[in-house]
């Protein structure tokens, strides 16, 4: 699938693994949710542009490469998501932060809204949608959809965990945006949840079952 990239680093599969491990606590869930966000994120911002300015060093005036003008915003999908946001923040400092309240109906396993906030001129910045699980694609299509009618063009959507089934349902519904995955894992269950994955993602980062 075009635009589409599973990470393979050795240091991200490692870390997903612990991410897995129903005894790995509140406190370290966290940290590695925010850890492998960083290293996603080193992967998805290859292609950032760059542009050559002139500097000073100690010893001799060069032009020297910056990332460029495009201005970048990060928009978790609440309540998970917010567990990625650190780690975007850690390479692009200065990225502005949106949010897209959604949750799943557990019956249903439709998407609901319940608050959305986006920065300025969302059309002219590159924005990373993030969300640590693709399931059935519900939540990140809707997502999507709503930075696009916002006026969003350019989209990554990076998740840590995906579902063959979600990432088919993304990729058909917004085949012009990057989609990057830490891991493609098997299957979904009867409840719409991850095989093997890692449970609930909000609940574990935020300690609430
Ligand atoms: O692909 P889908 O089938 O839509 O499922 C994935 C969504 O489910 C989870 O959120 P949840 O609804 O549990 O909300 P939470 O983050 O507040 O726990 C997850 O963080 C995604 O947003
Ligand atoms: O496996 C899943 C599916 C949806 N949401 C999660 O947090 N985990
Ligand atoms: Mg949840």
């Amino acid at each position: 699938m075009e635009k589409v990239y599973i990470m393979e680093h050795p240091l991200i599969q490692h870390k997903i693994s612990m991410l897995r491990d129903k005894n790995t606590g509140t406190n370290e869930f966290r940290k590695l949710v925010e850890e492998i966000a960083v290293l996603m994120g080193y992967e998805a911002f290859r292609d950032l542009p760059t542009e050559d300015v002139e500097i000073e060093t100690p010893i001799e005036t060069c032009k020297t490469p910056f990332i460029s003008g495009k201005k970048l915003a990060v928009i978790p999908v609440l309540r998970a998501g917010l567990g990625m946001v650190n780690g975007i923040l850690t390479l692009v400092p200065s990225a502005k932060v949106g949010h897209v309240g959604l949750y799943r109906d557990p019956v249903t396993h439709e998407p609901h809204e319940y608050y959305c906030k986006l920065p300025e001129s969302i059309n002219e910045r590159i924005n990373v949608i993030v969300d640590p699980m693709l399931a059935t694609g519900g939540s990140a299509e809707a997502a999507v959809d709503y930075v696009k009618k916002q006026g969003g063009r350019n989209i990554k959507f990076m998740c840590i965990i995906a579902a063959p089934e979600g990432l088919k349902r993304l990729h058909e519904a917004h085949p012009d945006i990057q989609i990057y995955c830490g891991h493609l894992d098997r299957c979904l269950n009867e409840h719409a949840y991850i095989c093997p994955g890692l449970g609930d993602a909000g609940d574990r980062i935020f300690g609430t079952k």
